[in-house]
């Protein structure tokens, strides 16, 4: 008897394999995470993070036009601010001139069409490195959140069209909602990090910003007191449930590969668009083994793109995005 189903017959050349594939990438899929810095003419390469950058804003310019070039149609802006200006309260976080600010100035000049993202949380901006204010030993929560909506208010002031809040603290996002209504910026979208643990992956981006926890006492040395429990899978829902009431428009899951299951989790949870992040420590991991021949690394970031899709999400963010629209052609 042969075998009742023959499977591999769908299998048998790409021409089939392309025709049944059922997840698919293209350029529409990917936010496009972009470090800048001050100065001119800089173009910085990130030492845990080869081949990505920061850019000062004569090249982020440059570098959005080619992105926009490639079909790369969203970004998502990072600031690495100078030592001298960060303090325990996010002062320079609000300056309507600071570099962010003006970062996202420099984007729509240059590419009126391209989506611009902020990221919004104080760690790059605090003396201590962490996302809110530190006080006596902890991150204050709900003062903490004021500064943050403050903080989105000069991002979209300066003309962002998303704001992405990634500090885990409660009720934030509901505090920048209500700051953006009251102030008529009813149509810029909040991208809530609502599922984000507390991970070991995301080393590679605090060299690339200067942002880690100091080491001094009393400043938690670590992020697990916001940032979620990388054992919990229940309370990742939750915490997307309470970001979409509080009004968010897109929820992101992140880190991106180790937690696959979280992200279709709460696809299958939700009604709004789901983004994931592949996070730095991923991209590093990549670049690594790619480095030592040890693994193909066009074929991997295939491969970890397509599963992010395959596994809910609507969005990617990757430093990557660049990469595999070129690989694509
Ligand atoms: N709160 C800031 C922020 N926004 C995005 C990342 C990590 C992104 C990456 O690793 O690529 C971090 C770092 C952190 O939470 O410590
Ligand atoms: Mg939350």
């Amino acid at each position: 008897m042969y075998p009742l189903r023959r499977n591999r017959r769908l299998r048998t050349n790409e021409a089939i394999r392309s025709l049944v594939r059922e997840t698919v990438i293209t350029p529409n899929d990917f936010l496009v995470p972009l470090f800048v810095v001050e100065g001119k003419g800089v173009k910085d390469e990130i030492a845990s993070m080869p081949n990505y950058f920061r850019y000062s804003l004569d090249l982020l310019e440059k570098e959005v036009k080619e992105l926009w070039g490639l079909g790369l149609k969203a970004v998502l802006l990072f600031a690495k601010v100078p030592d001298h200006l960060k303090d325990n309260k996010g002062t320079e976080a609000l300056n309507p001139n600071g570099l962010m600010q003006r970062a996202v100035k420099t984007v729509k000049n240059a590419c009126p069409d391209m989506l611009v993202m902020t990221d919004i949380a104080l760690d790059p901006y605090s003396s201590v490195g962490h996302d809110g204010i530190v006080q006596n030993g902890m991150i204050i929560n709900d003062e903490s959140a004021e500064v943050l909506a403050k903080m989105a208010l000069t991002h979209a002031q300066a003309g962002a069209d998303f704001v992405a809040p990634s500090d885990m603290n409660d009720g934030r996002t509901l505090k920048i909602r209500e700051l953006l209504e009251q102030e008529g910026f009813i149509n810029t979208g909040i991208m809530a990090y609502t599922a984000k643990y507390a991970s070991s992956f995301y080393g590679p981006f605090r060299d690339a910003l200067d942002s880690a926890p100091v080491d001094l006492v009393d400043v938690p040395k670590d992020k697990k007191t916001y940032q979620m429990d990388f054992g919990n899978r229940i309370e990742a829902v939750r915490e997307t449930l309470i970001d979409i009431e509080e009004g968010a428009d897109i929820v992101m899951v992140k880190p991106g590969i180790s937690y696959l299951d979280i992200l279709r989790d709460i696809k299958n949870e939700v009604d709004v668009p789901v983004a994931v992040y592949q996070v730095s420590g991923e991209y590093a991991m990549i670049k690594a083994a790619a480095e030592k021949g040890w693994l193909n690394h066009d074929q991997i970031m295939l491969e970890t793109t397509i599963a992010f899709k395959r596994a809910g999400a609507d969005i990617i963010t990757s430093y990557f995005a660049k990469d595999v629209v070129k690989l694509l052609g």
